[in-house]
Parts: C-alpha cells; structure tokens; sequence
C-alpha cells in the first residue's frame, strides 16, 4: 500500500477588519471577516515538511490588513480579486488562491431624522459574501465569482402551503394549506465574468429574491426556492447558477384548545430545532459548471 497527499489547501480564516474612513468628520465604516486559502503544489510541505514554498498563514493574515489600509476596501468583490491576484504573484507553488468576504453592515444611528457622523449601530445579521477563485496573473489570471447573502430572514404568515407529500407509518404531519413559512437565507450566485458593477448587481438581486419570497404561493420551500432562483437568472444576464441553502423554521400552531382558547392561525411555536434543510440549486443549461470554483464554499461543499 502507498499513501498519497489528497487535496489540500490552507490560509487564514475569518480575519476580522473593521476599515474606518475618516477624512472628514462624516466617517464611514467598513467590517469585513476574511478568509485566505492557497492551492497548488505544496507537497514538500506536507510530505517532507520544507516549509520553502509555503506563504505563512500570518503573512497572508498580515496582507489583507495592509490591503485595508494602503487600496482600501471598496467593493468586497474587487477587494478579494486584488488580494487573490496578489498572493498567486506572490507564491509560486500556488496555482490558485481562494478569499472569501463576509461584509457585516453598520447603519448610522439616527438623530432626529439625521445619521450621526461617527456612531454606528449593527444593522441586524445578514452579511453580504464573496468567494473569489484567482487562477494564474497578470496576462494569465482567470477568475471566479461567487457572491451572495448570508441569514437573510424571510417570513411570510400566509400563502405557503405543504399537501399531497409521501405518506408512510411514520407520517404524523397533518396537510396545510395555510401555513407560516420563514428562514434563514444563505444564497450564492456564480457571475459569468468579473466586469459587474458588484454593488448595484447585489442590491437588484437581493430585492429579486425578496420580491419572489413574498409573491409567489408556496407549495413547499422548494417551490419557492426555485421560482426566486428562476427570477434572478431571468433578470440577470450574468449570472450563471445561485444556489440557496434554506432552513425551514417550523411554526407550528400552538395547542389552545386546554385553555378554551380557539387558535386560528395566529399563535404560534417557533420550533428552534431540528429544521428542515433545504439545498436548491438553479443555473443556466448553457453555461459550463464550474465545480473548482464552489470547492470548500461553506454551506455547498
Ligand atoms: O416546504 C417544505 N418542504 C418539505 O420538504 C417539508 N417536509 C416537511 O415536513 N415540511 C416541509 N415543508
């Protein structure tokens, strides 16, 4: 028997930069989580233990913080393209390298009707993401973009219902055709290219995703996973697939009924877990796939 080295890839997680523009007295904030991985032939390091090729984790770490300061961040999508350029320039055992951006939102808190100059509050947990693949520089670089939405809670309290599924001796579930559907969104669109205004492309299809949410009738999660996914690829001419990871949070109609109490779908138990998990991708029949560009992005690997 041989043993070979698998796959392998490594860099720094979740490195945590808050990037605060203060030019004038209206400052502006930025904070972002992350994350770098190299790939390519790193197996002296592995196997021998020759760390020679190897481009510390705390070098890469060290990299996106003097990004922040010295290009800034800008578009969370660009940020990452640069940083992956740079570290395949940088590295030559590296064929790739992958960086994945969470951005966190502050809102300015309101004072009378005005946003404070310097005092911020969370605006709530969605984060936007990127997970950008560099392949090769300069002439040579091609690129991989998958943006995308994390925690984004959706809830409607009608139009949604679960009937006409699979029964066996286990079944319990009693049909519905008026339920409350709500989750907790990730979702991850691959572009077809790196020439997109990223900011304005993000904010069209998240309201898509809301809008579709909200409009269409669900007949199961899956349904209306599919027919948000559908939109966006309609309106959006350069992307090529999303994909959902979707949690069903159970709302189940809580039992009145000891209480002489009539509960007309309106109170409910939020059932925290377990959850239905729902994965959904949709994409384009004519576009090539492009699995090298999804490897290790949590929640589709
Ligand atoms: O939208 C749903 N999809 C399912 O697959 C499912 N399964 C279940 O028990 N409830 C639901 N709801």
């Amino acid at each position: 028997m041989a043993v070979v080295l698998g796959t392998n890839q490594y860099g720094k997680a979740e490195c945590h930069v808050v990037r605060v523009y203060r030019d004038t007295a209206r400052h502006h904030i930025r904070d972002l989580t992350v994350s770098t991985a190299l790939r390519g032939d790193f197996t002296e390091a592995h196997v021998d233990g020759d760390q020679g090729e190897v481009l510390p984790t705390d070098t890469q770490k060290n990299t996106v913080f003097a990004f922040a300061s010295e290009r800034g961040v800008g578009q969370i999508e660009d940020f990452a393209l640069e940083l992956g350029e740079h570290f395949v320039r940088q590295t030559p055992a590296a064929t790739e390298a992958k960086i994945d951006v969470s951005e966190h939102g502050w809102d300015r808190i309101d004072i009378d009707g005005h946003g404070h100059d310097h005092s911020f509050v969370r605006s709530g947990q969605e984060t936007r993401t990127t997970v950008v693949t560099v392949r090769g520089h300069g002439a040579d670089r091609q690129a991989w973009v998958i943006s995308g939405l994390n925690d984004l809670v959706l809830a409607k309290t009608t139009g949604s219902e679960f009937q006409g599924f699979r029964t066996d001796g286990y079944t319990t579930l009693a049909e519905t055709d008026d339920r409350v559907l709500a989750t907790s969104l990730v979702a991850r669109w691959r572009y077809l290219g790196t020439e997109v205004d990223w900011g304005k492309s993000y904010s069209a299809v998240r309201a898509t995703l809301l809008r579709r949410f909200a409009e269409v009738h669900s007949k199961a999660l899956q349904q209306s996973l599919y027919e948000m996914g559908k939109a966006v690829l309609e309106q959006h001419t350069d992307i090529a697939e999303i994909r959902f990871s979707a949690p069903n949070k159970h709302h189940f109609l809580f039992d009145l009924e000891p209480f002489g109490l009539e509960n007309p779908g309106e109170v409910f138990h939020a059932a925290d877990r377990p959850y239905g998990l729902i994965d959904v991708s949709v994409r384009r029949d004519d576009v090539t796939e492009a699995e090298s560009a999804w490897h290790a992005v949590p929640g589709f690997c």
